[in-house]
């Protein structure tokens, strides 16, 4: 469950404040988030993240105040139970994929199991690309190892950035089939940001900001 209140954000003391309508989300509940470019959505999300300290409210997960945490506790829990997709990919280049899915691991100091991470990669069409450099992927296979990073930890939030701004129709389609099935297996919160009117039909839940 995600809930926050009365959250705001100013990303520098002369610039203006940034707030933000209260959201509940109960468990499996997915939400989209829309908006007009540089109205606060990426700000938001981050917010979510425990990536940003609110200049007021809360962010509750499961009833714990996100940012009441030590910035440690605080990098160790948004590690074991938030994943975010983020516009950029930061995949460690040095490292191949499945290397990057172990990281990821070890960095939430989680076990990796083999047999999850080859499904997991399976699943997303990257099964025959698990030794590959990263610069020895394409576009969308990018994309999709930027998904199986959000998803590795089975988190219980995903958070997506604009995850289909630059794609065709079909990959489109793909991502998000993509993304809605691993928050379903997963029994996850799946929250979207996008100005991408064609990820619309695809959400119940929805807020303009
Ligand atoms: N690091 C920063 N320093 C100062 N201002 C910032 C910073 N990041 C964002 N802003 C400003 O905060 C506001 C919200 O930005 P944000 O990126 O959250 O909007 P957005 O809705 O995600 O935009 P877009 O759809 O164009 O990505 C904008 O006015 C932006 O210029």
């Amino acid at each position: 469950m995600i809930q926050t209140h009365n959250l705001s954000f100013q990303h520098a003391p002369t610039l203006e404040t940034l707030r933000f309508p209260d959201l509940l989300l109960e468990r499996e509940e997915n939400l989209l988030i829309l908006g007009k470019s540089g109205i606060g959505k990426t700000t938001l999300l981050h917010l979510l993240a425990g990536l940003l300290q609110p200049k007021t409210g809360t962010v509750n997960l499961d009833n714990i105040a996100l940012h009441s945490l030590s910035a440690k506790k605080r990098d160790r829990f948004v590690g074991q139970h938030i994943g975010v997709v983020f516009q950029k990919n930061y995949a460690i280049r040095s490292l191949d994929v499945m290397q990057n899915l172990e990281a990821r691991l070890f960095f939430a100091g989680l076990k990796s199991k083999r047999e999850r991470l080859h499904d997991l990669l399976e699943q997303l069409n990257l099964a025959a690309h698990k030794n590959k450099k990263i610069h020895q992927l394409s576009e969308g296979q990018l994309q999709r190892l930027g998904i199986a990073l959000a998803v590795v930890h089975q988190p219980q939030v995903i958070l997506a950035d604009e995850p289909t701004s630059s794609l065709d129709d079909e990959n489109c389609e793909v991502v998000m089939q993509l993304l809605l099935e691993q928050a379903e297996q997963q029994n996850a919160n799946l929250v979207v940001i996008t100005h991408d009117a064609r990820v619309k039909p695809l959400f119940q839940n929805q807020i303009i900001l």
